[in-house]
């Protein structure tokens, strides 16, 4: 207690004894300040207790131990004594301990150390002080703290929201999986002919993207990300997802195995596909719609995947080369190749397949009248080729059916022996032709084919004929010699089309899948393929297993076991093995010219 606090204190006291029996107002009022003064003078008490206790604390708690075994008098005995060093003990252990680690001297108060923060206060409020002996020390020890957890912070989310991405991507590819899937059903009596019906089971996103129901919510694109950023996107890259041009194409061949190579490429992590055929550069109006639309129909992949493509028509459409190599000089190009006359079986099979079901439902009703199909093709009949849209409105599913015969038809003419008006494309959609049958055929073809006009024969007359002629009639003309403007014939001719894509590409941008080894050993071609497009080699027989009854190699993904569709892996027709040994001697010198073109033998029979 201070002096003049004292002195106040005193004549305080001796003013309320002086005035103790004048008034009763005077006596509480003095005992309200008598009251105040003790008040001060305990809370002046803990002052200099606390700060001898910062002065001293060893001396000040054994004198508190002290102090309470004074108070309890006689009652001391040896066992609290006994207590009370086994506490102490405990205690200056506890300080050693503390002071020893740290580089900080910690100063470890007692609860009693705790006092009133002011004298204005209420006793619940307390302060605590806390001495730091090297404050620069403190200082780099606490901001070294907060960095690593600031850093610990963001990587926790950094990785939070990689997950949430991931997961996102994985689900949006399951998604669209199964949208395609769905669509391609919807579809599929417009698309399969066009496609030559290679929609395969799992195609996703690319073209299937197009198709998803309204209730499926977009995934945003990569420039929008859908989370707050700890840092600007400049500084920490965020494995984003975006639509990008493939780098990597499946150009053809028709029949040979191409849905297989891609779905199989899929198992890869490194891997995106686009689901359906883009027919991008081989359909001028595609590919009038600019490469913007084409990203469009990519599907969505991580940086450092790979997308790819396949459109098989690609390999005999003269034009698409040149428009491949303007998008990108340096895309990696995949040619999946069969024995050629047992590729022109696969192809007539598939032909005569779609000629039939286009048969089927339209004999149990009148053919559409030619106008009324001629805005038609694969897209439809309707309001655009000047026919009634009202009618195809009211009649969708013969319409539709009637659309996918005549685009059979572009193709399928073929099949009733030449390459026809619309021979050059696969889906309908007739572009010049002449040019590439004067280029893959020479002078030989198209007699046939000009024999034969889809104009002049209904298009029932038609389908029924190209599914009654067969492969042999189709293939050899009556003096025995070869039909070579028969499309599934001339098609074969690889290396007349390989000439066209090696003027544009060197070489080594192309790699030779060969198709009968991807059909009995998947493994062996995969690697090459891997290797090809500089991934690590990832898909292994793990990811296949034999399907007895499908009599192809199936494949496993993480969510399951699928084979292709029954559209792939059709049953052949049995061919007379003399129009087969007569093709294969027509082919032979085809062959030898391909072989030298790749620099590789094939080994394919010659009789
Ligand atoms: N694993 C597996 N499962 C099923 N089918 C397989 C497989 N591997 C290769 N193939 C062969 O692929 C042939 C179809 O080739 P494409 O996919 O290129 O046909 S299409 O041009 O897209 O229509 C198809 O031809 P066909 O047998 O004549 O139907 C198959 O022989």
């Amino acid at each position: 207690m201070t002096a003049a606090k004292r002195r106040a204190s005193s004549s305080n006291s001796s003013g309320s004894s002086n005035t103790s029996g004048s008034s009763n107002g005077n006596e509480q009022h003095s005992q309200q300040q008598h009251l105040q003064l003790q008040q001060q003078q305990q809370q002046h008490a803990q002052t200099n207790e606390y700060q001898q206790l910062l002065q001293h604390p060893h001396h000040h708690y054994q004198q508190h131990y002290n102090g309470d075994s004074n108070t309890s008098g006689s009652n001391s005995n040896s066992s609290n004594t006994q207590q009370y060093h086994q506490r102490q003990q405990q205690h200056q252990a506890t300080l050693r301990d503390c002071s020893v680690k740290l580089p900080l001297d910690i100063l470890w108060l007692p609860k009693s150390a705790m006092r009133p923060a002011g004298p204005d206060t209420s006793p619940t409020d307390c302060i605590l002080v806390v001495g730091v002996s090297r404050p620069k020390l403190a200082v780099v020890f606490l901001t070294v703290m907060l960095i690593s957890l600031f850093l610990t912070f963001h990587v926790l989310y950094d990785s939070a929201v990689y997950n949430i991405q991931a997961a996102q991507a994985v689900h949006e590819r399951h998604r669209l999986s199964m949208t395609a899937s769905a669509s391609a059903l919807a579809s599929s009596s417009s698309s399969s002919s066009s496609s030559g019906g290679s929609f395969s089971f799992s195609s996703s996103a690319g073209g299937a993207s197009n198709h998803l129901p309204v209730f499926v919510k977009p995934v945003p694109s990569s420039n929008q990300l859908s989370h707050p950023m700890v840092f600007p996107s400049s500084r920490v890259h965020f494995p984003k997802t975006s639509r990008r041009l493939p780098q990597a194409l499946i150009i053809g061949v028709r029949k040979c195995g191409t849905r297989a190579l891609l779905e199989m490429l899929y198992l890869h992590p490194r891997i995106q596909k686009a689901g359906g055929e883009v027919h991008f550069f081989d359909r001028d109006e595609n590919y009038l719609k600019g490469l913007e639309w084409y990203r469009k129909k990519m599907p969505h992949s991580f940086r450092g995947q790979i997308t790819i493509e396949k459109s098989p028509s690609y390999f005999v459409s003269p034009e698409v080369p040149e428009r491949v190599r303007a998008m990108n000089a340096s895309i990696k190009l995949l040619l999946i190749v069969r024995e050629p006359v047992t590729r022109a079986i696969s192809d007539y099979t598939q032909l005569r397949s779609h000629a039939a079901t286009a048969i089927l439902p339209l004999a149990e009703k009148d053919p559409p009248s030619p106008k009324e199909s001629s805005g038609g093709g694969a897209g439809g009949g309707g309001a655009g080729g000047g026919g009634s849209g009202t009618a195809a409105a009211k009649m969708p599913t013969q319409s539709l059916l009637y659309a996918k015969m005549q685009s059979a038809r572009g193709y399928d003419n073929a099949l009733l022996g030449g390459s026809g008006a619309g021979a050059k494309e696969t889906k309908g959609k007739p572009v010049s032709s002449s040019l590439v049958r004067r280029q893959a055929l020479g002078s030989g073809g198209g007699v046939a084919g000009a024999a034969m006009t889809t104009t002049t024969m209904s298009p029932m007359a038609s389908a029924a004929q190209m599914a009654a002629k067969s492969f042999e009639e189709l293939a050899i003309f009556p003096n025995g010699t070869v039909n070579e403007a028969y499309r599934p014939l001339s098609i074969s001719m690889y290396h007349v089309h390989l000439h066209r894509w090696l003027e544009v590409f060197p070489r080594e941008q192309l790699l030779v899948v060969n198709g009968d080894r991807l059909i009995e050993d998947p493994v062996s071609q995969l690697k090459r393929i891997e290797a090809f497009l500089g991934i690590e080699h990832r898909v292994n027989s793990e990811h296949f297993y034999f399907n007895e009854t499908k009599g192809f190699y199936c494949l496993r993904y993480d969510n399951g076991d699928r084979c292709l569709r029954e559209t792939k892996g059709r049953k052949h027709p049995h061919v007379d093995p003399v129009v087969v040994s007569r093709l294969r001697k027509f082919f032979a010198e085809y062959n030898q010219r391909f072989y030298e073109l790749v620099g590789e033998d094939l080994g394919w029979p010659e009789e």
